[in-house]
């Protein structure tokens, strides 16, 4: 185990946040003997609702279980979509937002990372990240060309799916005519399969379970707790981090060789802002001395679902707390083999609208349960409808919109202003009308053998206008936000393709923010890939 309690002040390499991209570049910094620090503002991730999968319902219901893990962020009115403020969710505990996610395990389309290196990111293309992949994975399957084994991060498909989402792969697969895939992670993505999870035997697999608690190099030093205030930058070389120590002291931690900002696509652009690197006018707003004049914050984006809900009779209802209940005495009793050993999802399509070019722009992700209605902004427990229902997640993979994050201001421990500029293209949603018309063709599907009952959100008699303007009020993020930070080799990029800070020695960024643009599908595990690259890209330079 990854030591807890010391403070170290210094080392050779200093890594703010140890969330899914932090932990995994941290711990191979450290494997190669490299003396780390990682600073991570949240708390330990030893506790049952980070650890057990199917206790990431609950977290994200119950408000006072999800403010344990949660920093509680929320956009800014968003203006396209009836000026809604969102929650953004992030996690605030080792691990980061890999410790709260729903552990749906997705690469991305082997375009993506193509489309990438055809922008001037050289390394980055799909068969170099493939090697990356290949080394984080211990997947169920066993070693191919296209997954790893033996890797930290443990990848298997639910133990215990319900009928009705088997059903809808076979239904997808008739009513769309698309392949039923075995491994959506290999070769290609198109068509409908069963969900991977980066779980096993009743444990979530986060970045910090597979890198730092289970690899567990010894160099590596884990002080949680501890929030970084601002990079100290000496003669355009990063030598530090500032901090503050959760008793309220602040203290200088240095870094003999590179400081790495992991600490996501939020806390790593507000940082180098508060260190002097960003929009120069932005900054001086702030009264923060400019060091580098850079495009710090632009290039926000994320995804976006809409839920369709509906009563189906082979799904058993799993939103109740007596459910739980029952749950948790058995997982206790046959551990790792409950549902709670289950992360929640239980089924994946990606498919293609009208709007595609060349690869699936639309993703499908199943939970057997209903789902809140119409949306989820206000900070309280919702009611969910009690009936046996599978919910559609239907997904926009590749949002044209772009939006900003700034500072609100110099004081590292208020929000940003985070503005996703959600549907601001309107080719957005008119992605999100055309799936959701897609997914109720799905489940009017002779595969369910009569056990679709009813619609029951948004409704089946909203079509067209209607529907979209439903949208407006139900489309919620995916919690995918990336790309503040963009990577690149012109006059957008923050930093270069070596995840260098352009213009500042002794620092990179390495976690979602650098993404030029968004992976098709869930991000968690392109963001323990960045760290994996990262960590290569770091002791190949010889720093
Ligand atoms: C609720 C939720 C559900 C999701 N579901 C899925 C899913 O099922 N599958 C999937 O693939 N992806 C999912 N995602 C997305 C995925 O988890 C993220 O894209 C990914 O974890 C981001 O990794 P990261 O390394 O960029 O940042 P994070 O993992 O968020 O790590 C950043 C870390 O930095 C720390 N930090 C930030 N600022 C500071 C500071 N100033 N000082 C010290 N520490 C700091 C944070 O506390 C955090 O630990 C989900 C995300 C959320 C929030």
């Amino acid at each position: 185990m990854a030591k807890q309690a010391a403070r170290r002040d210094e080392a050779d390499y200093v890594v703010v946040g140890s969330g899914s991209s932090g932990a995994a570049i941290a711990g191979r910094l450290a494997e190669s003997g490299a003396s780390v620090i990682v600073l991570e503002a949240g708390k330990s991730d030893e506790q049952l609702l980070v650890k057990k999968p199917g206790l990431v319902g609950p977290m994200h219901a119950v408000p006072q279980l999800k403010r344990l893990v949660d920093w509680g962020y929320y956009s800014v009115p968003q203006k396209h979509v009836l000026d809604r403020r969102m929650p953004v969710p992030r996690g605030k505990v080792v691990g980061g937002s890999s410790s709260i996610n729903g552990m749906v395990y997705v690469r991305g389309n082997r375009a993506n990372f193509d489309d990438w290196a055809a922008e001037g990111n050289t390394g980055w293309d799909a068969d170099s990240v493939n090697a990356a992949y290949k080394r984080m994975e211990d997947f169920e399957d066993g070693e191919t060309a296209f997954r790893g084994a033996g890797g930290p991060i443990h990848i298997t498909r639910s133990t215990t799916p319900q009928e009705a989402s088997l059903q809808f792969v076979q239904a997808t697969a008739d009513a769309l005519g698309c392949p039923i895939l075995d491994d959506y992670n290999a070769e290609s993505q198109e068509g409908v399969s069963r969900m991977q999870q980066n779980a096993d035997h009743g444990l979530r697999y986060s970045a910090s379970r597979g890198y730092l608690h289970h690899l567990a190099p010894p160099t590596l030093e884990l002080q949680s707790r501890v929030l970084a205030r601002k990079v100290i930058i000496e003669n355009g070389r990063a030598t530090a981090v500032e901090v503050t120590d959760a008793d309220g002291t602040r203290r200088i931690v240095r870094a003999g060789k590179e400081v790495i900002l992991a600490a996501g696509f939020i806390g790593s652009a507000q940082l180098l802002m508060l260190s002097g690197v960003g929009h120069a006018d932005h900054l001086r707003e702030h009264g923060i001395p400019v060091l580098a004049d850079l495009p710090v914050g632009d290039n926000l984006h994320d995804h976006m679902f809409h839920a369709l809900t509906f009563n189906v009779t082979t799904s058993r209802n799993r939103g109740t707390g007596s459910y739980y209940a029952r749950g948790m005495v058995e997982e206790m009793l046959r551990p790792g083999r409950t549902f709670l050993a289950n992360t929640v999802f239980e089924a994946v399509a990606f498919l293609k609208t009208s709007q595609a070019d060349g690869i699936p722009d639309l993703q499908l992700q199943v939970l057997p349960w209903a789902y809140v209605s119409p949306n989820q902004d206000a900070p309280i427990r919702h009611d969910v409808d009690k009936r046996p229902a599978l919910t559609v997640l239907t997904t926009l993979i590749y949002p044209r919109s772009r939006g900003t994050l700034r500072l609100a201001s110099a004081d590292p421990t208020e929000t940003p202003l985070i503005d996703f500029q959600y549907l601001a293209d309107s080719a957005d949603l008119d992605v999100l009308a055309e799936g959701s018309e897609m997914v109720r063709e799905i489940m009017a599907s002779a595969a369910f053998n009569g056990a679709v009952k009813e619609e029951i959100h948004p409704g089946i008699k909203l079509k067209g206008q209607e529907l979209r303007d439903a949208i407006l009020n139900r489309a919620t993020s995916v919690y995918h936000g990336v790309g503040t930070c963009r990577m690149g080799v012109d006059e957008l990029a923050v930093v270069s393709p070596d995840l260098k800070v352009r213009g500042i020695d002794g620092l990179r960024v390495c976690d979602a923010s650098i993404m030029p643009s968004i992976t098709g599908g869930n991000t968690n595990a392109p963001c323990i890939m960045i760290g994996e690259m990262g960590a290569r890209l770091v002791l190949g330079s010889g720093s």
